[in-house]
């Protein structure tokens, strides 16, 4: 890598229409109300005493609005924004190249930044810290350290990994926010803003019947408005109203938590092949032929945070819920452990 790029760097890559979707700034931002609100208070503080903000960890599951906080704070301090990612760098040059194009109040956001390399973080902390570099060129006898001053600038970190964070790391950021899961009310208002500026015509129960299916995640939401969006041209009178919603989601095998089919695979695999548990997550990732931290990162926060499964010290446990959803009774055993 040779300097800073401007390529969207999240897990799922953004269409055009994200993009147009992405709220511009804090007042169209909905939602995350305590972290906006400190945010903004950080913003005016910095702008007041005419100083760079602190830097910013963000953190929680894939599509929350980590970058689009990232652009909103570039947005609201008038500065540039450098977009990477923890393992597009993959050395200390790397890191210098993205380093020396950044000027003065500067954004730099590093998305999945538990993914750095541990190399690389030591040459974080000076930069972080002390605004300075210092490298080691040439190696052997030559080799020799050149320290270069840096502008004071602002990283924001995002990371849906917050424990796979090293305490010297996590230590250098100011703030340290968590986004949480969006609830039905505030995706409806992001799906009813969404659909504005696709110019979809949306009834209330509509807007509802999607959020409720969005696993309380904005991207998701817009992806299932657009896919309702298609249906409702094609099968309906362009209209979406909450039937339109319920048909076109069904037809997707959405169901009415918002599982997917590799939720219910899950569940499936823990309650049927691993006696409802306990079990560890590899177990669960080899059983149902996906990567351990896609199941980590994506299905297993929402699946524990809507009551399906529980994580012990021995491993997952399928919870009532979860029986109820697949249609399973839980033997003698397995209700001991519930
Ligand atoms: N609070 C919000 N209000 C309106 N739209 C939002 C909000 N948060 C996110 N979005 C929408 O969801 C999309 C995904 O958000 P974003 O890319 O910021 O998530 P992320 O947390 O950075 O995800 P990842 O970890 O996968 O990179 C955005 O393009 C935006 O359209």
């Amino acid at each position: 890598m040779s300097d800073s790029n401007f390529e969207p760097t999240s897990s799922a890559p953004n269409t055009p229409d994200d993009v147009s979707l992405r709220p511009p700034a804090f007042s169209e931002f909905h939602g995350q109300e305590k972290i906006k609100e400190r945010l903004i208070l950080m913003v005016e503080a910095a702008q007041q005493r005419d100083d760079v903000l602190e830097h910013v960890l963000l953190s929680g599951p894939p599509g929350l609005g980590k970058t689009t906080l990232a652009n909103i704070i570039s947005g609201a301090t008038g500065t540039q924004l450098h977009t990477t990612s923890g393992p597009q760098i993959e050395k200390a040059g790397d890191l210098a190249g993205v380093l020396t194009n950044v000027q003065k109040g500067d954004i730099l956001f590093i998305d999945e930044i538990h993914r750095l390399h541990p190399a690389v973080e030591e040459y974080l902390y000076p930069a972080m810290e002390d605004f300075r570099l210092d490298i080691i060129i040439d190696s052997g006898p030559s080799a020799r350290s050149i320290q270069l001053s840096l502008p004071k600038f602002t990283l924001v970190g995002a990371t849906t990994r917050a424990g796979m964070l090293t305490a010297p790391l996590r230590s250098r950021f100011g703030l340290v926010n968590r986004l949480d899961y969006y609830t039905r009310e505030q995706l409806s208002v992001i799906i009813v803003r969404s659909a504005g500026l696709l110019d979809i015509s949306i009834k209330p129960d509509g807007a509802q019947e999607i959020a409720s299916r969005s696993r309380g995640t904005p991207r998701i939401a817009n992806n299932l408005l657009r896919w309702v969006r298609d249906f409702a041209q094609v099968r309906g009178d362009g209209i979406i109203d909450g039937d339109t919603a319920v048909k076109a989601l069904a037809m997707i095998d959405i169901d009415n938590d918002g599982l997917d089919e590799m939720d219910v695979r899950i569940l499936e695999a823990m309650i049927y092949k691993f006696n409802g548990g306990p079990v560890g997550l590899s177990s669960v990732a080899v059983a149902v032929g996906e990567d351990a931290s896609t199941l980590e990162e994506v299905h297993e926060p929402f699946l524990i945070m809507q009551g399906f499964i529980k994580r012990t010290p021995r491993g997952r446990v399928a919870m009532p819920a979860a029986y109820k959803k697949i249609g399973a009774t839980p033997t003698k055993a397995q209700g001991e452990l519930l």
